[in-house]
């Protein structure tokens, strides 16, 4: 193979990797999102995100990857899950009363 085409499958083996893992930790934030909607518990949790805020911080120097760039990763997923947390709570208080 080629260099730039054996790069390129390196890259699309870590998208893949990417893409399972962030998969895998929407399917765990739903879960948090059901389990806030049964208990009365808002979506955002500012405490929670300033520990990921400085774990992500600290993890980035460790990889050696720029810090403000896994900040703002962390910022759009965080952004959507608490929406999608938004979203559930929602439809858990308008569902059919059983
Ligand atoms: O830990 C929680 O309470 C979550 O809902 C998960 C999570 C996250 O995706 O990391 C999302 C929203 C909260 O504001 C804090 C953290």
């Amino acid at each position: 193979m080629e260099p730039l085409e054996e790069m390129r499958k390196s890259i699309d083996n870590i998208d893949n990797a990417i893409v399972a893992m962030f998969a895998e930790r929407f399917k765990v934030t739903n879960k948090v999102g059901i389990f806030k909607a049964e208990n009365q518990l808002v979506s955002k949790d500012h405490e929670k995100e300033k520990l990921q805020f400085e774990r992500m911080t600290e993890l980035a120097e460790q990889y050696g990857l720029d810090p403000e760039f896994a900040q703002s990763y962390l910022e759009a997923v965080i952004d959507r899950v608490v929406k999608n947390h938004e979203q559930i709570a929602r439809s858990y208080n308008d569902g059919p009363a059983t």
